[in-house]
């Protein structure tokens, strides 16, 4: 049996849920694993001097729990005991595919937690330009809701922050342009790793 670990990490409100979702209809044995399902509730996450609620670093995440949840599943990928999102499509264009078993984990700071550098089989990073991320942004409403000022104030901040980190301490990372279309991103990414698959195979 194969199993596939593939970080989709990158901005906030790069499209990396809806690209997840999409890649689970069409890969084999797909499931997808969200870091958001691991913040800590309100009352344990910090504030700054300004008022602003740290929500956006590894503090604020029980990022533990999260490699707990990718290892067991790794080691019994079609075990129940992982809070996963599985794919219920039949799979296609693959042959043995019982034998490959695929995780998705997608989230916005994936690649600045020593813990889970070994885990990747591939890693990829979705990218949008700040007034594309500063819009998409305003559409959406967190629990809680962002404070005003809070993408300039800590969202936008913290994520250059971590990307510098993650560039100066990390190879290999596959950067997705995510001002493309939702089909673009899907066909390229679903084909990379197809490839990836196809050359286990031989
Ligand atoms: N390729 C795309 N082109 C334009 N808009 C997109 C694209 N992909 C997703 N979106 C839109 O961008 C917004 C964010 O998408 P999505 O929830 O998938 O991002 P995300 O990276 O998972 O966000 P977060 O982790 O911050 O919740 C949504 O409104 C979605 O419809
Ligand atoms: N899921 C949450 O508990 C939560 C609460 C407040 C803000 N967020 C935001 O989620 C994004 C990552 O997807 C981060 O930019 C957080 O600000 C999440």
């Amino acid at each position: 049996m194969k199993v596939l670990v593939i970080g989709l990490g990158g901005v906030t409100n790069g499209g990396k849920t809806t690209l997840a979702k999409r890649l689970r209809k069409q890969l084999p044995n797909c499931s997808i694993l969200a870091q958001d399902d691991f913040f800590k509730p309100e009352s344990e996450v910090e504030i700054d001097e300004h008022g602003f609620k740290q929500y956006d670093v590894l503090d604020a995440l029980y990022m533990e729990e999260m490699v707990t949840s990718i290892r067991s599943w790794m080691k019994n990928p079609t075990g129940s005991s992982v809070s996963t999102a599985e794919s219920k499509s039949t799979p296609v264009n693959l042959r043995s595919t019982e034998e490959v078993h695929i995780l998705i984990a997608e989230g916005f700071l994936l690649y600045n937690y020593e813990p889970l550098n070994e885990v990747w089989d591939r890693r990829y990073f979705l990218t949008i330009p700040y007034e594309e991320c500063k819009r998409r942004r305003s559409t959406r409403v967190y629990q809680p809701a962002d404070q005003p000022g809070y993408f300039d104030g800590h969202v936008w901040p913290m994520y250059l922050k971590h990307k510098r980190e993650m560039e100066e301490n990390t190879n290999n990372i596959v950067y997705l342009d995510g001002t493309k279309s939702e089909e673009d991103l899907f066909s390229y990414v679903y084909n990379d790793i197809m490839r990836e698959l196809e050359a286990w195979k031989k």
